[in-house]
C-alpha cells in the first residue's frame, strides 16, 4: 500500500492540493480557481466558503480522477495567505467576508495602535501594526459594524478557517499567530498587554499550536463531504511563507527566498529573535520549532502582471505576454515602473502610495512596458536586498519560488537584479511543497525537517548574473529608488480622486 500526505497550498488566487510520496515525489496536483471582491480602492475580500469548496473539489479530484486511495492518504497539512480576517460567531458561524492581507483600509486603526502602544508594540509582536496585519482589521471592524463585533466570539486565519472545517477544532499556529500583530513573540503566548490596551477579549484568540502538532483526524462530517477518511491525521500548517521557505529548503541563514505570488517576498531564516529590525522588516515565527524568519513584502508582484494582463494585453496567453519582453532590454528603453498599484509594505510602509510608468516616450512599445513592470517587482525586491545588506547579511543564493518562478526570462532578470546566483526548483510548488513537509515531519516520517527537505526539496535550473547587465540594473535600480519620493506626495493628492468619484 502506497503512503500519502496533502499539501493544501491555500494561495489568494486559487488553492493547490499536491499529493507527495515519502519519497519526496509529487505524485499529483489539482487546483481550483477562487475570485478576489475588491469593492473599494484598498479594500480586498474572499468568501472564506471559498476556500472550503475549493480545497474540496481539489481534494475530491485527487481521489476520483488521480486514483489517490482515500485511506493511503495519511496526513494533511496546509500553508496559508496570512493576516486574513475570519470572524466566527458563538455557533462558529463566519460573520461576514474575510478582510485580506492585501486590504489597506484601516490606516486609521494602523495610527490609533501606533498612537496608544508606540515603541512598546514593535517590542512586543517585533513588528509594526501595518494595514495588512490581522488586529489593524479587528479594530476596523469593531468601529465600523459594531452589530457584528459584537456577535464576534473567535477569529481565525484563512488555513485556520479550512482546518476547521476539516476537523471541528479551532487553532492557529505560531507563524501565522505572529501575522496577527497580537502576539508576544519572546513569550510566545498571545499578548494580554495588546488586548488589554485595544479592548480585544483575550477569549477571541484560538488556541496557539505547532506547525506539526495534529489538530486531530478528518471529522465524520469531512470525511462524508470530501471522500477523505477519518484515519486522516490533520497538521496545524503554516503561513504561506513560512511553508514556502521550509519548502524551498531555506532552512540555515546563508540562503534567501525570492517569492512571486500575488504578493511578493524576500525572505531570510533567523536563527534567534534577538536580531532587530525595528519593524522596517516583518519579523515571524517559523514552521521549524523554535526558530524565526524576517521578510519584506511587495504588496503587488504578481498581482501586477495579472493587472497589466488584464488591462492591457487580454488577447495573448500568459507565457506569450511575459516572454515578449525578451524583445526589450536592460531597463526597457528607458521606462520604469513602481508596483505599487495596491500600496506597498517594505521598504516603504505607505498604503496610499500608487504605481507609475516614469519615462513613457512615444516610441516605446508594449513589450518595453512588460519588462518595465518584470523588472520594477524585482527591483522593489532588490530593496528589501538592500536592507539585508545593510545588516552584513552575508548569502550567496536566492531560492526562488511561486508562479512568477514558471517564466525564465523573469528568473534570469532576478539573477541580474540581485546579481546573485538564483536557484529555482523542479516544482514551483515551493508551499505546497512546505506543506506537505510538515505533514511528514508531523506524522514521524522524518526526525527533523532538514532530513525531510533532504528527501523532499530538488532544485531546478541555476541562474547566474551576467556581470554587464548587473552593472547596468545597478544604475537604473539608484534611478529607480529615487521615485517613491519624487511620487509620493503626487499620489496622496490624488487619493480623493481614488476614493470618492464626486470632487
Ligand atoms: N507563466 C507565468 N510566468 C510568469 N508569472 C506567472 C506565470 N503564470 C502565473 N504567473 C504569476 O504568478 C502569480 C500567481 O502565483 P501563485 O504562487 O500561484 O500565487 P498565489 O499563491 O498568490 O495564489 C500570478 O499573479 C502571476 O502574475
Ligand atoms: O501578506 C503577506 C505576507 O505578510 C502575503 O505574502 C500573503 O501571505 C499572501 O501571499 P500570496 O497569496 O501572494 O502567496
Amino acid at each position: 500500500m502506497s503512503e500519502y500526505v496533502l499539501g493544501v497550498d491555500l494561495g489568494t488566487s486559487a488553492v493547490k492540493v499536491s499529493a507527495m510520496n515519502k519519497d519526496g515525489e509529487i505524485v499529483a496536483q489539482q487546483s481550483f480557481d477562487y475570485p478576489l471582491s475588491q469593492p473599494h480602492p484598498g479594500y480586498s475580500e474572499q468568501n472564506p466558503e471559498d476556500w472550503v469548496s475549493g480545497t474540496t473539489v481539489a481534494i475530491v479530484r485527487l481521489i476520483l480522477d488521480d486514483q489517490i486511495k482515500p485511506e493511503e492518504i495519511e496526513g494533511i497539512s496546509f500553508s496559508g495567505q496570512m493576516h486574513g480576517l475570519v470572524l466566527l460567531d458563538e455557533n462558529r458561524q463566519v460573520l461576514r467576508p474575510a478582510i485580506l492581507w492585501n486590504d489597506t483600509r484601516t490606516t486609521k486603526q494602523r495610527h490609533e495602535i501606533e498612537a496608544q502602544l508606540g515603541d512598546k508594540f514593535v517590542e512586543i509582536t517585533k513588528n509594526q501594526p501595518l494595514e495588512g496585519f490581522t488586529l489593524p482589521k479587528m479594530l476596523w471592524v469593531k468601529e465600523n459594524e459594531p452589530e457584528i463585533w459584537a456577535q464576534a466570539k473567535t477569529f481565525l486565519l484563512p488555513k485556520d478557517y479550512v482546518r476547521y472545517r476539516m476537523t471541528g477544532k479551532l487553532a492557529m499556529d505560531y507563524s501565522d499567530a505572529t501575522g496577527t500583530v497580537l502576539l508576544d513573540v519572546k513569550a510566545g503566548q498571545w499578548s494580554q498587554e495588546i488586548c488589554d490596551a485595544l479592548d480585544i477579549p483575550m477569549s477571541m484568540c484560538p488556541p496557539l499550536m505547532k506547525s506539526i502538532d495534529s489538530a486531530g483526524k478528518v471529522s465524520q462530517s469531512y470525511a462524508l463531504f470530501s471522500g477523505l477518511s477519518t484515519d486522516t491525521e490533520v497538521f496545524g500548517g503554516g503561513a504561506d511563507n513560512a511553508a514556502g521557505a521550509v519548502g524551498a529548503g531555506i532552512l540555515s541563514p546563508n540562503m534567501v527566498l525570492s517569492s512571486i505570488g500575488t504578493s511578493g517576498v524576500v525572505l531570510k531564516y533567523e536563527e534567534n529573535a534577538d536580531v532587530d529590525y525595528h519593524g522596517v522588516l516583518q519579523f515571524e515565527d517559523h514552521a521549524i520549532p523554535d526558530s524565526y524568519y524576517s521578510m519584506g513584502v511587495t504588496l503587488a508582484a504578481g498581482y501586477s502582471l495579472n493587472w497589466f494582463k488584464k488591462t492591457f494585453a487580454q488577447d495573448v496567453s500568459f507565457d506569450e505576454m511575459v516572454e515578449s519582453a525578451a524583445n526589450s532590454g536592460v531597463g526597457a528603453n528607458g521606462l520604469i515602473y513602481t508596483p505599487y498599484i495596491v500600496g506597498e509594505r517594505a521598504p516603504y510602509a505607505d498604503a496610499d502610495i500608487r504605481g507609475s510608468f516614469i519615462g513613457v516616450d512615444g516610441t516605446h512599445k508594449k513589450t518595453d512596458f512588460v519588462r518595465a513592470v518584470l523588472e520594477g517587482i524585482i527591483f522593489s525586491f532588490k530593496d528589501i536586498m538592500d536592507i539585508y545588506d545593510a545588516h552584513h547579511n552575508d548569502f550567496d543564493t536566492v531560492v526562488a519560488i511561486g508562479g512568477g518562478a514558471k517564466s525564465p526570462l523573469w528568473l534570469q532578470i532576478q539573477a541580474d537584479i540581485f546579481n546573485k546566483k538564483v536557484v529555482s526548483l523542479e516544482n514551483e510548488q515551493g508551499p505546497g511543497m512546505g506543506a506537505a513537509m510538515m505533514a511528514a515531519v508531523g506524522l514521524g516520517w522524518f526526525d527533523t525537517f532538514q532530513e525531510c527537505a533532504d528527501k523532499f526539496v530538488h532544485f531546478g535550473k541555476e541562474y547566474l548574473p551576467d556581470p554587464k547587465r548587473a552593472q547596468q540594473y545597478d544604475k537604473v535600480h539608484e534611478i529607480y529608488g529615487k521615485v517613491y519620493k519624487s511620487t509620493s506626495e503626487l499620489s496622496h493628492e490624488l487619493l480623493a480622486y481614488r476614493r470618492d468619484n464626486d470632487i
